[in-house]
C-alpha cells in the first residue's frame, strides 16, 4: 500500500488536493506525550500555502482536527488521527488538463497506473498538499524528540544557483536550528535569502519555476541508533524523503563530494572530548554503518523545479492520442523548496523516532 509507512511508528496518509480533506493516522506513538498545539500549528504554518511570494497563492489554513488518540492533553498510545479540510480549491483550473499530461507531473503515469480513475484535480493524491498531514505527524515526532534534547532543523541550502551559508557539520547547535526555522524565508544568511527570493520571483515572472536543495541537521541524537544493511538510518530517512513530491536526490554528510576525495581526506579522526568519543570532522554526517555516531546528522535533499509552469509546453492527450500545445492555469509554487523546509524536518523526525522506538530507546 503506497501511502502507509513504518514498522514501529506507522503512518497512513489519505486524501486528495481537491477532495473534502486530507489527513493522517499515526499508530505506535508512545503514550503520555503532550502535544504543544501552538507549536504544532506554527510548524504547520511554515509549510502552509499562501504566505510568501515564492508560494502558490492558494489559501489554506492547514488547521488540523484531531479525531482520536489524544485525551486529557496526552497521547493515549492508540492511533492518533487528524484531518485537514481543503477549503480553497479551484478545480476548473484543471479542466483543460484532464487528459493532457503536464510535463513533469504525475498525470500521465497516474492515469496509466490507476486506469484513468485517479483524481487529477490539484494533483490529487500526488499533490504537494499531501505533505500537510506528513508535517502534522512530523511535528508531533519533533516535539517528542525535542523533549529528549534532540533538535531537528533545516534551511534552504541553495536555490536558483544561489547558496546559503551551510551548517557547520561539527558545531551546529540546536539554537541555530530553531532560529533559522523561525524565519519566513529560512536561510542563515539574510542576504543570500533575499537574492534567492528575488531570483524565484524573476523566474515566476518569466512563467517559469526553479528547484533547490534543503539541508537538514539533527543535534543531540545519541550514538548507537540504527542497523546495518537495509534498516540503517540512511535507508529509513531516504524511504520517507522520497515520499515528498519533487524530491530527486538525497545525500548524507559530504555525500557525492566524498567520492572524489582520498580516504585520508574523507575519514573523520576519532577524538576524546571531555571524556566523550567524537570525530574531529564530520564528513560521515553522523551515520556510520547505518548507525548514529553521536555527531550531528547532516543531510541534503534535492528538489526539482515545480513542474506546473505557465508558459506554453508541448504534450500529448493520452486519451485521444493527439499532440497538443498546453497552457497550464492555476496557482502553483514557483519554487517548492521554501515550503518544503519543514516537510524535510518532519520526515527526518519521523524516521529518527521510528528507529529509536525500534530499539526501545523511547
Ligand atoms: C510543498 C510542495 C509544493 C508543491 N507545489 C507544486 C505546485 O504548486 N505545482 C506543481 O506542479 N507541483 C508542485 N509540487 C511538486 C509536485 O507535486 C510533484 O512534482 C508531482 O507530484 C510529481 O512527483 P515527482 O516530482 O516526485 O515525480 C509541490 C511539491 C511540494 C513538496
Ligand atoms: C495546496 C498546496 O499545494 C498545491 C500543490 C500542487 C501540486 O501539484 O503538488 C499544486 C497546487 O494546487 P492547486 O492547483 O490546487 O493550487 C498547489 O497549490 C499545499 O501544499 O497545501
Amino acid at each position: 500500500m503506497s501511502s502507509n509507512w513504518g514498522k514501529n511508528l506507522k503512518i497512513s496518509i489519505f486524501g486528495e488536493s481537491h477532495g473534502e480533506g486530507i489527513g493522517v493516522v499515526i499508530d505506535g506513538l508512545p503514550c503520555g506525550e503532550t502535544i504543544d498545539m501552538d507549536e504544532l500549528l506554527a510548524f504547520m504554518k511554515r509549510r502552509a500555502p499562501g504566505a510568501h511570494r515564492a508560494s502558490t497563492p492558494r489559501r489554506e489554513t492547514d488547521a488540523p482536527t484531531i479525531l482520536s488518540g489524544y485525551w486529557r492533553q496526552h497521547t493515549t498510545g492508540t492511533p492518533l488521527a487528524a484531518v485537514i479540510r481543503n477549503n480553497d480549491t479551484h478545480s476548473a483550473d484543471y479542466s483543460n488538463i484532464a487528459t493532457v499530461a503536464r510535463p513533469g507531473h504525475a498525470d500521465f503515469t497516474g492515469y496509466v497506473r490507476y486506469g484513468g480513475f485517479n483524481d487529477i484535480r490539484g494533483g490529487g493524491h500526488f499533490s504537494g498538499r499531501l505533505t500537510a498531514p506528513l508535517t502534522f505527524a512530523g511535528g508531533v515526532a519533533k516535539q517528542i524528540l525535542s523533549r529528549r534534547e534532540i533538535t531537528v532543523g533545516a534551511h534552504i541550502y541553495s536555490a536558483t544557483g544561489i547558496s546559503d551559508t551551510p551548517f557547520d557539520p561539527v558545531t551546529v547547535t540546536g539554537e541555530l536550528l530553531r532560529e533559522v526555522g523561525a524565519k519566513p524565508f529560512p536561510t542563515i544568511s539574510q542576504k543570500a535569502g533575499e537574492k534567492m527570493s528575488d531570483a524565484i520571483e524573476a523566474a515566476r515572472l518569466e512563467l517559469d519555476s526553479v528547484g533547490g536543495v534543503v539541508e537538514c541537521a539533527v543535534t543531540g541524537f545519541p550514538a548507537g541508533i540504527g542497523s546495518p544493511m537495509f534498516d540503517g538510518l540512511e535507508n529509513v530517512i531516504a524511504s520517507l524523503m522520497f515520499g515528498i513530491p519533487a524530491v530527486k536526490g538525497i545525500e548524507f554528510g559530504l555525500g557525492f563530494e566524498a567520492s572524489s576525495l582520498k580516504g585520508s581526506q574523507n575519514n573523520d579522526s576519532f577524538v576524546l572530548h571531555d571524556g566523550k568519543i567524537q570525530t574531529k570532522t564530520n564528513n560521515h554526517g553522523g551515520i556510520l554503518g547505518g548507525i548514529s555516531s553521536g555527531m550531528p546528522i547532516i543531510l541534503r535533499v534535492a528538489f526539482k523545479p515545480t513542474p506546473s509552469i505557465s508558459q506554453m509546453q508541448h504534450s500529448v492527450d493520452f486519451v485521444n492520442m493527439t499532440q497538443e500545445e498546453l497552457t497550464i492555469h492555476g496557482r502553483h509554487d514557483p519554487c517548492v523548496v521554501v515550503r518544503a523546509v519543514p516537510v524535510v524536518e518532519a520526515a527526518v523526525a519521523l524516521a529518527l523516532l521510528e528507529s529509536m522506538l525500534g530499539q526501545g530507546k523511547i
